[in-house]
Parts: C-alpha cells; sequence; structure tokens
C-alpha cells in the first residue's frame, strides 16, 4: 500500500480477497482497522455471470450445466467448481469474522448498485465517514449500455460507462436449472442475512 496523508484513504480493489482463505490474516497483519467493501449480488446470477465471462476467454469449456451438477437428476451442486463456490458468502464471511467485526465490513447490493447508484455509493460514502460528495446528479442511465454511467468523470470532460466486459449479455440457462440452484443456495443466504443484518432477497 503506498504511504497516505492523515487526511487521505487509500482504497485497492481485488475481488477475489473476499473467498480467499489466507485474506483476512493478511490485511488484519498489515492494517487492523481497515474498512472492507464487497459487492455481492443473487448467487445464482453471479454463477451464470462467472461463467459467462469464461466462455468468452474459453469458448470450449464444457457446458454450465456441466460444470454446476455432480449429479443433476439428483440435484447434486459441484459446490467445488469456483462459479458456485464463490456464492455461498456466509463460508467466506465467516473466514472474514475471525479477524474483522462486522461493522468494519460493508456489503454493496450489487443490484441496487445497478438501479440505484447514487443511494448505493451514497451508503459507501457513509461506511467511510466521508461527506455524500458523490450523488444523483454524477449518474445518468444510458440506453445504449443498459446500466448507469458517470457523467463526467474526473479525468474527462466526457461522460463514461463501464467497458465491454462489464454488463454481457448472460448465457441462457434452462429455468429447471435456475430453480434448482436457487434450492441449493437458498440456506447459504438466510444464513448470510442473518449474520450481516439485511435482507438482500435474493429468492
Ligand atoms: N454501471 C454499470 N455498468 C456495467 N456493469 C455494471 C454496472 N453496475 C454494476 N454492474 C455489474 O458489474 C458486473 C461486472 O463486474 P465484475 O463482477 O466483473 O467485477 S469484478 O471483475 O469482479 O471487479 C456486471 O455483471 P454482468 O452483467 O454479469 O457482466 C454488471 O451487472
Amino acid at each position: 500500500m503506498p504511504r497516505t496523508l492523515d487526511s487521505q484513504i487509500t482504497m485497492e480493489k481485488t475481488p477475489s480477497y473476499f473467498v480467499t482463505k489466507e485474506a483476512p490474516k493478511r490485511i488484519f497483519n498489515m492494517s487492523r482497522d481497515s474498512k472492507l467493501i464487497v459487492v455481492v449480488r443473487n448467487p445464482v446470477t453471479r454463477a451464470i455471470s462467472d461463467y459467462t465471462q469464461t466462455l468468452s476467454k474459453k469458448p470450449d469449456i464444457p457446458t454450465f450445466e456441466a460444470l454446476a451438477f455432480k449429479n443433476r437428476t439428483l440435484g447434486l451442486v459441484d459446490s467445488s467448481w469456483n462459479a458456485i463456490r464463490i456464492g455461498m458468502y456466509v463460508l467466506h464471511l465467516e473466514n472474514w469474522l475471525q479477524y474483522f467485526p462486522l461493522s468494519q465490513i460493508h456489503f454493496v447490493s450489487g443490484e441496487r448498485l445497478i438501479t440505484d447508484p447514487a443511494g448505493e455509493l451514497g451508503r459507501v460514502q457513509d461506511f467511510l465517514g466521508l461527506k455524500r460528495i458523490v450523488t444523483d446528479k454524477h449518474f445518468y442511465f444510458n440506453k445504449t449500455k443498459g446500466f448507469p454511467c458517470l457523467k463526467k468523470p474526473e479525468s474527462s470532460s466526457l461522460p463514461r460507462c463501464l467497458g465491454k466486459s462489464k454488463g454481457r449479455t448472460h448465457v441462457q440457462i434452462d429455468q429447471d436449472v435456475i430453480e434448482q440452484l436457487r434450492e441449493f443456495y437458498r440456506p447459504f443466504n438466510i444464513k448470510f442475512y442473518e449474520m450481516v443484518g439485511h435482507n438482500f432477497r435474493w429468492d
């Protein structure tokens, strides 16, 4: 981490930290006062998004269904497949709670980040103890992109949307498969809601 003044906040973003066994201890040893922000979304959609991303890089991989189940007829989900495992948020959270209190962890709703980016970022700013500087006036909905975009980033005078790899059209998955995965995740989601004290309404 770079050196910073007392009045500055250093931020670092690595999606895999949340699901990496060694990360909580290492971050704790670096700075036990760190504040942690995690974006979570419906784990079923997350798994499909993850698969869509891998498929775009490796078009020859097996189908989503073949990877997601050990035995589809019996409804046996393969929780060792990363796309499935990452969405079992409560298990990862337990690992972090060995080192950090819940008060130092903030969960951003991936769904609300799209429907109400300013509201979601308002809560992030509160969590970080910042004035709410980023507000509604910084965003607009870009019809072509189908997502909110920044009206004017600091570094340029032009509006900016996220790149092509964010907000891709997902691979079509059978409704039955989606139902089976929903069932699979339900107990993990419920425990997660209880633990963080917030119902993300993914069911
Ligand atoms: N404003 C805006 N524009 C575009 N995309 C947005 C936006 N806000 C949230 N999202 C969602 O972010 C998802 C991509 O983020 P990633 O999961 O790839 O991020 S990361 O690589 O893990 O950092 C991406 O997931 P997919 O739709 O599955 O591609 C988006 O749904």
